[in-house]
């Protein structure tokens, strides 16, 4: 028995173990093997995560040439090509790839290439710092830890409990990621960023989408000019987009018949195939939570060195989707280095929980990240100016028309976009920053930096934007502050 009680089985006691090698536990296993620790990862489908193989690669594959086409669309010298068919065959080919053929082995050699061991089976929790593996042939086998447990395993796609859903065989995100045959008629449920994005895509690919979002707009999560944006250039690619629209019911009479979609409106659509894109649930309900004193199928909430909260002795650490925190690769992944590097400075009993430290994941609540890879591209950081009204914070939020920057003349024949600071007028530094536009995804970084670095306005005059760049918004928004 070792001090904290774990049995040492030959080959099955590591100081971190990781459940789940998505983004998350990847990570966070190599950063802590990093510092000197070993460590194993439990894996039940493929290495890699949801990410690699039904998310943000393959979506992205399916997005770039549908956004590409209609950037080419609206350029001089290539305007008559807008109706230029999408050969669909390649793009599926080339996301296949990207998918990695949906086979995990470069990733399975990278973790054999950082000294982390992988365990394939389904994980669960058996009590303090013991995880029981059931394998594949059904064997079972025990693990212990001497420093920490993690949990990283996801989230999962929620389909609503609705007449008629089972029988309708609804996508969810990861046959709308995955799917290589386009349906005549799509309808996609949900506003939300998966719904927009795979809306955005399948229209691209050759469906007539219909998309119903409930709410008064969408990406409601959002400063609602980026959902309006959305919406427009959903429309002009020929989506039929309905707000106010929530889903009721489902029904596919016949197996290989259409699928009617009814809403509380009383509408009714028919298509070929629905897609749900209505939100996340995480992957606790059969983890063995309740071995150590937690609710199965619930998030995890952690502090912000990522340790479970509600779990005495801190063992127990939560990483990526699964604590709820933002449901973001990016995030996941720096949660993971956080987490690596507390539970090895817990070890030597030199952690440190300064906000903004080595250990202390302060960005989660500060400045997060994202891209909504969409025609307009909508890409925001920090706070909303509702988000920042909410929390009594004394803000001014100051907007630009993308379209009178110089380089957008240059970029489209039909620029649309908005930018947006989100200032807090007693220190006058950017809290939030939205910039919706064509060919945005790469200026966000800017804004991350500007809010993490709390770096004052009066200095920010100083970094001068390349001309003519389509950063050139930052001077327009500066002066417009400045004179307003
Ligand atoms: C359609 C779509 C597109 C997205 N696009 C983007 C994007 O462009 N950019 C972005 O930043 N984010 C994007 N996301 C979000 C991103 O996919 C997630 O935030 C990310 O995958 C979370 O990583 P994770 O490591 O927490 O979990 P996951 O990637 O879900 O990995 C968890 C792993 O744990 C395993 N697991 C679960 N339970 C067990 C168990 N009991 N035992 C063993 N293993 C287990 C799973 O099999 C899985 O491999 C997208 C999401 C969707 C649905
Ligand atoms: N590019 C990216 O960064 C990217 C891409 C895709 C997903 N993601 C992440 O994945 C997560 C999940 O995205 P999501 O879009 O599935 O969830 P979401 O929670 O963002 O949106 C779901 C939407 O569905 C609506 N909805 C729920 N039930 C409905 C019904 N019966 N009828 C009509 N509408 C209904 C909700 O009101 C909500 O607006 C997000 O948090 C996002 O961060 C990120």
């Amino acid at each position: 028995m070792t001090a904290n009680g774990a049995e040492e089985e030959s080959g099955s006691l590591y100081d971190v173990l990781v459940l789940g090698a998505g983004p998350g536990g990847e990570n966070v296993a190599d950063r802590a093997r990093a510092a000197g620790l070993s460590a194993a990862v439990v894996e039940s489908e493929l290495a890699g995560g949801e990410c690699s193989y039904w998310a943000c690669m393959p979506s992205k594959a399916l997005l770039r040439p549908v956004t590409a086409r209609a950037d080419a669309g609206h350029t001089w010298g290539l305007r008559r090509d807008r109706s230029l068919p999408l050969d669909v065959q390649d793009v599926f080919a080339h996301r296949d790839e990207e998918a990695s053929h949906w086979q995990d082995d470069g990733q399975v050699e990278w973790l054999a290439s950082a000294g982390i061991d992988l365990v394939r089976g389904h994980g669960r929790l058996s009590g303090p710092r013991r995880v029981t593996v059931t394998q594949e042939d059904g064997t079972v086998r025990r693990l212990s830890a001497r420093q920490a447990v993690v949990v990283v395993t996801g989230s999962r796609a929620v389909v609503p409990d609705l007449p008629g859903v089972a029988d309708a065989r609804p996508w969810t995100s990861r046959e709308a990621t995955s799917a290589s045959r386009v349906p005549d008629r799509l309808v996609v449920v949900g506003g939300g960023v998966v719904g927009v994005e795979m809306a955005t895509a399948w229209a691209g690919l050759g469906s007539r989408v219909t998309l119903l979002a409930r709410g008064s707009g969408l990406l409601p999560r959002m400063e609602p000019f980026a959902g309006e944006l959305v919406a427009d250039a959903l429309r002009a690619a020929g989506a039929d987009v309905r707000v106010g629209a929530s889903v009721t019911e489902v029904a596919r009479a016949r197996p290989d018949g259409p699928v009617t979609v009814r809403t509380d409106a009383g509408q009714e659509v028919e298509a070929d195939e629905v897609l749900f894109a209505t939100g996340r649930a995480p992957r606790t309900e059969d983890l063995g939570l309740e071995t150590v004193g937690l609710e199965p199928g619930a998030w995890l909430t952690v502090d912000d060195t990522l340790r479970v909260t509600d779990v005495a002795d801190g063992w127990l650490y939560a990483v990526g989707d699964v604590n709820h925190r933002a449901l973001l690769t990016h995030q996941g992944k720096y949660q993971a280095r956080i987490a690596g590097a507390a539970i090895a400075a817990r070890a030597q009993g030199a952690v440190t929980a300064d906000a903004w430290g080595a250990h202390s994941a302060t960005a989660d609540h500060h400045a997060v990240p994202q891209v909504v890879f969409t025609d307009p591209e909508v890409t925001a950081v920090g706070l909303t100016a509702d988000e920042a009204e909410r929390a009594g914070r004394r803000v001014r939020a100051v907007d630009y028309d993308m379209a009178n920057v110089a380089a957008a003349g240059l970029t489209r024949d039909d620029y649309a976009g908005r930018g947006r600071l989100v200032v807090d007028v007693e220190r006058e530094v950017v809290v939030g920053a939205t910039f919706v536009g064509s060919g945005l995804a790469e200026l966000l970084h800017s804004a991350t930096i500007a809010v993490v670095g709390e770096i004052p306005l009066s200095r920010l005059w100083h970094a001068v934007p390349s001309y003519p760049t389509l950063s050139e918004v930052w001077l327009r928004l500066l002066e417009t502050y400045r004179d307003s």
